[in-house]
């Protein structure tokens, strides 16, 4: 389906709406030719009474209007002037009451639908595209394409239908004048295309710089400490001034252009109405034209150039729009790579937990070396297995597989025994809880954090999970409890609060498998050996996966993994690794010397 007919289907779901909006705005039009018609009748029949009238003072003119039987017909001119005034207005507003609602529904609706995908996008895109991008497609980009539904359709619906009544209406009174009358305007509508692309475009140059500086005030009061810690204030205050000065220029330029656009129309506008008065006079004078003619040509003029106006900048915006829409489309053309598909089992309703890596190879979208190589492991249901190695070998990025984060990029991997691409990605996720190594703590309560990823969680069993995760104590300390905010507009916990937090968070699903990202590094050694008391309870019957820089972490685990540059170099319980006296066992005892050395 081409990129257009994609954007069009969004129409589809309100075409009667449109249609009606359509006929609206027409018959709008249709009502606003017949004013300048009454307004001329009217100072056509003024003037009649006035060359009747000897003196042709004013009391005299208003006497015999008002006594004479001109009275009756001007009265009614007036009506029907009125009564169009009143029909066009209200058609106008029935007109923006269906097509604009209609366009802010499809916005909606699109905005949804980007949502919608954007949660179904695997980290891979995330990886790809930075987060202000993303950003600016899911709002600038959907309010962009809006214009192309919304007001672009109407100013040239509006344009063609006022444009046909109102030139129609002209010819028939004099086409001499009529092309005198049209003269300057296509010059109007192309000044407004060229001084609109200008405006657009500038604008989003200094929409850019202005996320700039955004993004910089924003990074600046995050890491407020470590400035003031390091006396980085006058520099940070000299790159927000250089940054704020190149925004203020810019500004300045486009507020100069914008100064000049209405000016210049307006000239073009009082153009077209002097070569409307001098022309038509000469034909009043010549007696083939009334003055009231006069009159109506200029509403005419006037009436016509902003729509004509408008189509400079409605092709504008619709070329915007469709910019808008690329990247939009770009966007929800996105392959989700992990998801269901034909060979899912579905029949499959539940996970034992028994994991098993086959040979599996991975490696980052775009990175040239494998951060996986050839791992293969095995751990049984309710086994508590780690994964040990220094940084940068590969820990983070097994775990990641699991939940099927990313897919393996050769290899399999088995659940139950199992190839975990054909187990129903709700059901892999339902029975993994995943404590990554970088805590992310919503603002909002803490009861609401933990209990994140639940449906329908009540206190209690928010309450439980934090006693499992030894968090519970610390919690009930602050004033609002569990009810405490968290974040921008709360409390920041401390890093060891925030670990048992999403420790909990994770418990409170009661998943089969539980993955440990060195989800206790914040907190000493000592408090990590109560916790992990009290843990090994909590985890009997789960399938373990932890990950720690501490063997006193670890040691007691049924199997460990030691893992160097992505392959799984050694692997048993510590008493076998320590037997074997390679690696593991010279990280071991390395960290003994350091353990020691701190105690003294
Ligand atoms: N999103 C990514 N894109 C490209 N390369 C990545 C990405 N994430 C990690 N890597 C690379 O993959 C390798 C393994 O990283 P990983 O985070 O798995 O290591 P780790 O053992 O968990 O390290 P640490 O102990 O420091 O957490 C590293 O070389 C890292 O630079």
């Amino acid at each position: 389906m081409s990129s257009l007919k994609k954007l069009n289907q969004y129409f589809k779901k309100y075409t009667s709406t449109i249609i009606w909006g359509s006929i609206f705005l027409m018959a709008s039009n249709f009502f606003l030719v017949w004013i300048p018609v009454f307004l001329r009748r009217t100072v056509d029949q003024i003037s009649n009474v006035e060359l009747q009238t000897s003196s042709g003072n004013l009391d005299s003119i208003v006497t015999v209007l008002f006594n004479s039987s001109a009275s009756w017909p001007l009265a009614k001119n007036a009506l029907f002037l009125v009564g169009a005034v009143l029909l066009s207005g209200i058609l106008l507003f029935a007109t923006r009451q269906t097509l604009i609602v209609a366009s802010r529904k499809i916005e909606f609706d699109l905005r949804n639908d980007i949502f919608n995908k954007l949660l179904k996008l695997p980290q891979r895109f995330y990886s790809n595209y930075k987060s202000g991008e993303i950003y600016v497609r899911a709002t600038e980009d959907v309010s962009k394409v809006r214009e192309y539904f919304g007001p672009a359709y109407m100013y040239t619906i509006n344009t063609l239908t006022r444009a046909g009544f109102i030139i129609t209406m002209m010819i028939i009174v004099s086409p001499e004048l009529t092309m005198w009358a049209l003269l300057p305007l296509p010059f109007l509508s192309a000044f407004a295309y060229w001084i609109s692309g200008y405006i657009n475009n500038y604008s989003r140059i200094i929409q850019e710089q202005y996320s700039d500086i955004a993004g910089r005030a924003k990074e600046s009061f995050s890491s407020i400490r470590l400035i003031k810690a390091y006396n980085r204030e006058k520099h940070e205050q000299k790159r927000f001034d250089k940054e704020s000065e190149s925004y203020r220029t810019k500004k300045l330029r486009l507020d100069l252009v914008e100064s000049l656009f209405h000016p210049t129309l307006n000239l073009l506008i009082g153009l077209s109405i002097v070569i409307v008065v001098w022309k038509a006079g000469q034909l009043v004078i010549e007696g083939q034209l009334t003055v009231g003619n006069i009159l109506e040509y200029i509403v005419y003029v006037a009436y016509l150039t902003w729509p004509v106006a408008s189509l400079g900048y409605t092709v504008n915006r619709f070329q915007q729009s469709m910019a808008s829409w690329k990247r939009i489309d770009e966007l929800l053309t996105e392959d989700v790579e992990i998801s269901d598909h034909a060979q899912t089992n579905f029949d499959v309703q539940s996970i034992e937990g028994g994991i098993e890596f086959r040979d599996v190879s991975f490696k980052y979208p775009g990175a040239e070396e494998y951060a996986l190589k050839n791992v293969n492991l095995k751990v049984e249901a309710g086994q508590n297995a780690a994964i040990v190695g220094r940084t940068g070998s590969g820990k983070t990025t097994l775990v990641q597989l699991v939940p099927r984060l990313y897919d393996a990029t050769e290899g399999q991997i088995l659940i139950d025994g199992q190839d975990i691409s054909t187990i129903s990605l709700e059901l892999l996720r339902k029975n993994i809880g995943l404590v990554p190594q970088d805590t992310f703590l919503f603002s909002d309560t803490i009861g609401e954090n933990i209990a994140f990823g639940t449906r329908n969680a009540d206190q209690n069993e928010i309450e439980e999970a934090a006693e499992k995760a030894q968090v519970r104590d610390n919690i009930l300390d602050f004033e609002e409890q569990f009810e405490t905010i968290l974040g921008e507009r709360g409390i920041t916990l401390s890093g060891g609060q925030k670990q048992r937090t999403a420790i909990a968070r994770a418990l409170i699903r009661d998943p089969k498998i539980i993955i440990l990202d060195d989800s206790l590094s914040a907190v000493d050694t000592k408090t990590e050996e109560a916790i992990l008391q009290h843990l090994r309870n909590e985890l009997k019957g789960r399938t373990t996966l932890m990950i720690s820089h501490r063997i006193s972490t670890i040691k007691d685990a049924d199997v460990i993994y030691y893992l160097e540059d992505g392959t799984v170099v050694e692997q048993g319980t510590h008493k076998e690794l320590l037997e074997q006296e390679g690696r593991y066992s010279v990280m071991y005892h390395k960290q003994l010397i350091e353990q020691e050395l701190a105690e003294i």
